[in-house]
């Protein structure tokens, strides 16, 4: 048996009032998705508030990267997959086809599992995203790439050595270097798909810090496999199942007191 109540009790955004409804930024209404024939999402809806963070949770499988990765239409890069439906970003149709997509990644940008700097220096690293979007002087570069690394929680760290090669970094620090390169493009969304799995247990500390802390600027949703990090880190969980929302509710009440059995024999161990 999984005892979340432990972490959960230190956790001060975690109390027992059900959390004031934050402002819809992504609205999903009878989404579903295929990979070919396969019918990988059934008729998902939910929302994500603005500057909430909200974590998918569910057994491997059940559809939480696929549905992470049509909120920036990453899988317009596969032939044969489609989405159908509606999923709104304040009043843009995300799943338009005539949408522009550099325009939509840099309003919805995404962490990944791996940390994956570009083979460049530190500020490269920050400085390469900012200008596919902005002509912007040295001066004013130089103090984007600081906002950016500060954004990241990295910036002490890396302050005297901005022309060492991103690779040069640890794993934790890489990967908010790749952080801090999101945050640079100034997006209004960040995914993060299991942004910890590769990183020790300081460096995933330090991220998830991080993460509730850019929540206050940014809308945020992380799928995670782990339960503990879910319950830290979010204000609201969707439990997903074989492809369908389960249940999707105030991180609280979920690890609490679940209204579905199948989400209660995930929480607690039982499947998955
Ligand atoms: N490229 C693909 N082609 C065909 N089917 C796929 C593809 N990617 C995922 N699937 C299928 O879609 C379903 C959902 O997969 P997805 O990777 O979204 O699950 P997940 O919940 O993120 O799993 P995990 O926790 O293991 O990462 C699974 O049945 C998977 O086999």
């Amino acid at each position: 048996m999984t005892d979340l109540s432990v972490s959960m009790s230190s956790n001060a955004h975690l109390a027992s009032q059900p959390l004031p409804e934050a402002p819809a930024k992504v609205t999903v209404r009878n989404l579903n998705f295929y990979y070919g024939e396969h019918h990988a999402l059934k008729n998902i809806n939910l929302t994500l508030g603005a500057n909430r963070v909200t974590a998918f949770i569910g057994p491997s499988g059940c559809g939480k990267s696929t549905l992470l990765r049509i909120f920036n239409r990453m899988y317009d890069l596969y032939p044969g997959q489609r989405a159908t439906g509606q999923l709104m970003l304040d009043q843009t149709n995300i799943l338009d086809p005539r949408l522009d997509l550099n325009l939509l990644r840099a309003r919805v940008g995404m962490v990944f599992q791996k940390p994956t700097p570009f083979p460049m220096t530190i500020y490269e690293n920050i400085a390469f995203g900012i200008r596919l979007y902005e002509k912007i002087s040295k001066s004013e570069m130089d103090d984007r790439v600081e906002k950016a690394l500060r954004g990241g929680a990295l910036w002490n760290e890396v302050k005297d050595k901005l022309n060492a090669s991103g690779l040069s970094l640890s794993g934790g620090q890489q990967q908010r270097l790749c952080i801090a390169r999101t945050v640079a493009v100034r997006p209004e969304v960040i995914l993060f798909d299991e942004p910890c799995s590769a990183l020790d247990p300081i460096s995933t500390a330090k991220v998830e810090e991080l993460i509730q802390e850019l929540s206050e600027n940014y809308t945020i949703a992380i799928v995670t496999h782990n339960m503990q990090q879910a319950a830290r880190v979010s204000d609201k969980t969707a439990f997903m199942y074989l492809g369908e929302l389960i249940e999707f509710d105030d991180t609280s009440k979920i690890f609490t007191s679940p209204s579905d059995r199948r989400t209660q024999d995930y929480i607690t161990g039982r499947f998955g």
